[in-house]
């Protein structure tokens, strides 16, 4: 079920382009996003990822290309928080929810904005108004707005920004909630990729206005799998060994590289253990996200 609701793409973007004079901001972006991923946009400051989603979300005109939602029979609804979340500073969460249900005419309002009130952890506030909230409470009335009308798509641009540790867990418990309890399609910036690690399911990152790659979760683990570091009583002989059996091994300043998966690390030391060959050191190095990223971007 999960894998055909993967399959079918909600958001294509063709060459787009977004050119001030002759400085593209965004240069020819063909993005797919698909039903129920959440799409982790990643790009440095200036990269080009706000220009992108102020096309999409009709801020600007974009130059050339184009850009096509899909979403079957019913007409997509897209919710979008850019930059900070428009709000009344003299009014309550509560009021400030009421206030926009007018405007997008939603029905069941009452009972619509309690559960959107709870569900970003702002059921209790009361009448604090919103001057006096924290920047993570600010955010997170801001995807409130966002999803009042249960939007397919969530367009959140840097919804991290600025928040301390325990603001950048409830925004991601949000968007990690929203996607497997409603089945929100939710595109998601930020210019660090580990902040968006433990919930993207795809990547696109985004360098000087270009995407310069487009990756699974899966892939992305895969790419950062680096070889197994060891050492022994006897690194010569474990290097026979290792070599007889098959795998690439490399002689480093103090033991071993062998390029092998992490996968196999249950093999090599069963095999070495085997020839009575005690490890020393067993490891491996695993690329950092952020190493990853500096290299596709470079
Ligand atoms: N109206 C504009 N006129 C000229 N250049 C612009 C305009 N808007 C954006 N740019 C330029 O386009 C580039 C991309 O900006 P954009 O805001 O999309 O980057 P970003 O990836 O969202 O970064 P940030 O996180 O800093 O906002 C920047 O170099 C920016 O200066």
């Amino acid at each position: 079920m999960e894998n055909q609701l993967k399959a079918v793409s909600l958001l294509r973007t063709t060459k787009l382009i977004k050119a001030y004079q002759e400085y593209r901001a965004v240069d020819e972006v063909s993005m797919t996003i698909n039903q129920g991923d959440i799409y982790g946009f990643i790009g440095k400051n200036g990269a080009g990822k706000t220009t992108f989603i102020r096309m999409l979300t009709n801020l600007i005109e974009k130059s050339s290309g184009s850009i096509e939602f899909f979403s079957g029979k019913e007409n997509i609804k897209i919710g979008a928080v850019i930059e900070s979340p428009a709000c009344y500073p003299y009014l309550s969460a509560q009021a400030n929810l009421a206030y926009y249900a007018i405007q997008v005419d939603l029905p069941d309002k009452q009972e619509r904005i309690k559960e959107v009130l709870e569900f970003i952890g702002l059921g209790d506030v009361g009448e604090k108004m919103f001057k006096d909230f924290s920047l993570g409470m600010k955010q997170r009335l801001g995807i409130g707005l966002a999803i009042l009308n249960k939007p397919n798509l969530l367009i959140l641009d840097e919804p991290t920004n600025g928040l301390d540790p325990q603001g950048i867990v409830e925004i991601r418990e949000i968007i990690k909630k929203l996607n497997q309890q409603y089945q929100t399609t939710i595109l998601v910036s930020s210019h660090i990729l580990s902040e968006l690690s433990m919930i993207a399911t795809r990547y696109g990152i985004i360098h000087q206005g270009k995407l310069v790659k487009e990756v699974t979760t899966q892939e992305l683990e895969h790419e950062c799998e680096k070889p197994i570091l060891l050492s022994s009583v006897d690194d010569q002989n474990c290097q026979t060994i290792l070599k007889k059996e098959g795998y690439i091994v490399d002689v480093a300043a103090n033991g071993l590289i062998i390029n092998a998966e992490k996968s196999k690390m249950p093999d090599i030391s069963r095999l070495l253990f085997r020839h009575q060959l005690n490890l020393t050191y067993f490891s491996y190095k695993e690329e950092s996200l952020e190493e990853y990223y500096l290299k596709v971007t470079r």
